[in-house]
């Protein structure tokens, strides 16, 4: 059975879904060196924000097939060295918007009217009703920094209070921003003109220290930053020097450059709110974000793909729901023509056709690349490393798509240039999704895939299909369907069999004997 380590604590609704699959393993708030130590033993690692997963880490996790985040972030993952070890990273990059938005418009309205402070000096038997006066936000400027999913919904709560929303996004669209009620700006401006600024972007090396002491300058001295996206973002000494300065009026932070936060002046400002990390903390959120990655870490181990996979492409379900069959066609395909052309593949062409002709359709770009390597890397190679692992042994990778149609709706056509020449195959699917090979180095056939597979390049002449019968039948071998294809009547043709057993040692070489075959390949599937 699989075993599954979860590393920060979960809703136990995401355990129960694990277990469905697997021995679950709940063990937080372990160390970097007691993970590694107990890594190799598991399939699958889900975790928070408090876990750090580390190359040394990912290293370690000889067995891992999949790292799942239960949350949107996965700054704290390290996914480069995930992807190359072949291991799948996934997140839940909605399961927690509402929380993370609700959690920035909170801090918005507990800085504008002194909450935390007002609530502690009520509990001090005190009743300072001049300590605490307020500001409106009504009529105010929000600044939003990042107009994603978070970012989108903080705006759309704040223009209700009657907020003026000036938004900057670079990869969000005019249409979209005007669609959401935003004035797109650019930072400059939204630094200049902003009551409140809340930030909802990734870490990234642009957004590293996006406020700090270059632009803070640039603010209104009232203005209020809220920073629930991720530490870093903010220059923390910038900010404490314009808090303390009076150069800003506050912040509120629920991120910061080292979590949990250490010895900070940050703790000793009274116009700052500090929480540690509670975006996502909601009884909803953690429900969706454990459902969300618990399920697609089962169904990873189930051998089915992730949803929101970081490190392959992302497809929506519907989109799945498509390629779904297709995936298998072309790793069945690539693994094929891998065969045909022989062990070491210079390139591969790929022409999706018909309806798969979409640029939705690039997984089974990876698939027929991962069908191509599997012979050479077996099961080290998978959806996650398959295009890397493709670049790194000099394969070139040529994608082409044609929308028009044969006899198929969607058929996937490869060609490889291999150590045995220039092979090529199309294969399409059945109405009852059945795989089958229509074309072999251009000549017409149908034949369905089979374990053991024999090829062979021929001419067309009386006699030849009885003699590869008979010397079949003189090994026991036994034929479990056979086809023929040819262009022109006693031209060149192909004939493909599916055996019911493989070919023993020696036969494919009597059968290049028989007169009149040019070649014959053997192919396991
Ligand atoms: N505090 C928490 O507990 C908590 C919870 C959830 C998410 N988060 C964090 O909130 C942030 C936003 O999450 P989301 O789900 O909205 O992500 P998202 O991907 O939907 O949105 C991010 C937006 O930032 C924009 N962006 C990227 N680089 C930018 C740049 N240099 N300048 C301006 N905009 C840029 C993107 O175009 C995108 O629209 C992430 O950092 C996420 O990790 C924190
Ligand atoms: O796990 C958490 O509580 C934080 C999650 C949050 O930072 C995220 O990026 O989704």
């Amino acid at each position: 059975m699989a075993k599954v380590l979860v590393s920060d604590s979960i809703d136990p609704v995401g355990v129960e879904i694990l277990s469905q699959v697997a021995q679950v393993d709940v063990k937080t708030g372990l160390s970097a060196e007691e993970i590694i130590q107990i890594i190799p033993e598991y399939d699958a690692l889900m975790l928070r924000s408090s876990t750090r997963v580390t190359k040394e880490i990912v290293e370690a996790g000889s067995k891992l097939q999949i790292i799942g985040r239960a949350g949107v972030g996965v700054d704290n993952i390290d996914v480069p060295a995930a992807t190359r070890q072949g291991i799948i990273v996934v997140n839940s990059p909605e399961g927690n918007t509402i929380a993370a938005a609700e959690h920035a418009l909170a801090m918005m309205l507990s800085l504008s009217r002194h909450i935390p402070d007002a609530n502690q000096s009520v509990k001090a038997n005190k009743w300072e009703r001049n300590r605490f006066i307020g500001t409106e936000v009504y009529k105010k400027n929000l600044g939003v920094v990042g107009l994603g999913k978070i970012g989108s919904h903080v705006a759309a709560v704040a223009r209700s209070l009657g907020m003026k929303i000036l938004a900057y996004d670079p990869f969000i669209s005019k249409e979209r921003a005007d669609q959401l009620g935003c004035t797109l700006v650019d930072l400059e401006l939204l630094f200049a003109e902003s009551d409140f600024i809340t930030l909802h972007v990734p870490k990234t090396p642009e957004t590293q220290h996006l406020i700090g002491r270059e632009t803070l300058p640039k603010m209104k001295p009232t203005v209020r930053i809220i920073n629930c996206s991720r530490g870093g973002i903010i220059d923390e000494l910038a900010l404490i020097e314009a808090l303390e300065s009076g150069r800003i009026a506050g912040a509120a932070l629920d991120v910061f450059e080292q979590e949990p936060l250490g010895e900070s002046r940050l703790r000793e400002l009274s116009n700052v709110i500090l929480t540690p990390h509670l975006g996502a903390s909601t009884t909803e959120a953690q429900v969706n974000v454990a459902i969300d990655v618990a399920e697609q870490i089962r169904d990873v181990l189930l051998g089915l793909p992730a949803r929101s996979a970081v490190n392959i492409p992302g497809l929506t379900p519907d989109v799945m729901e498509k390629l779904r069959p297709y995936l298998q066609l072309a790793e069945t395909m690539g693994n094929l023509v891998s065969q045909l052309a022989g062990g070491r593949c210079d390139s591969l062409n790929v022409r999706l056709q018909g309806e798969l002709a979409t640029k939705d359709s690039q997984p089974l770009v990876i698939a027929a690349i991962k069908g191509l390597l599997s012979q050479a890397l077996r099961e080290r190679v998978n959806y996650v490393n398959a295009a890397i692992e493709a670049k790194e042994r000099g394969i070139r990778v040529i994608e082409t798509r044609d929308a028009s149609t044969r006899d198929y709706s969607g058929s996937i056509h490869l060609e490889a240039n291999g150590s045995m020449g220039t092979h090529s195959v199309t294969g399409a699917l059945l109405s009852n999704g059945e795989i089958r090979i229509t074309d072999l180095d251009e000549f017409p056939i149908n034949v369905p895939p089979s374990n053991h597979m024999l090829f062979t390049l021929h001419q067309d002449m009386p006699g030849i299909i009885g003699k590869i019968g008979a010397l079949l039948g003189s090994f026991n071998v036994n034929i479990a369907s056979m086809q023929v294809g040819r262009k022109i009547i006693r031209g060149d043709a192909v004939m493909a069999l599916s055996l019911d057993d493989p070919l023993p040692e020696g036969l494919l070489s009597e059968i290049t004997k028989v007169p009149g075959i040019r070649d014959a390949y053997t192919v396991k599937l």
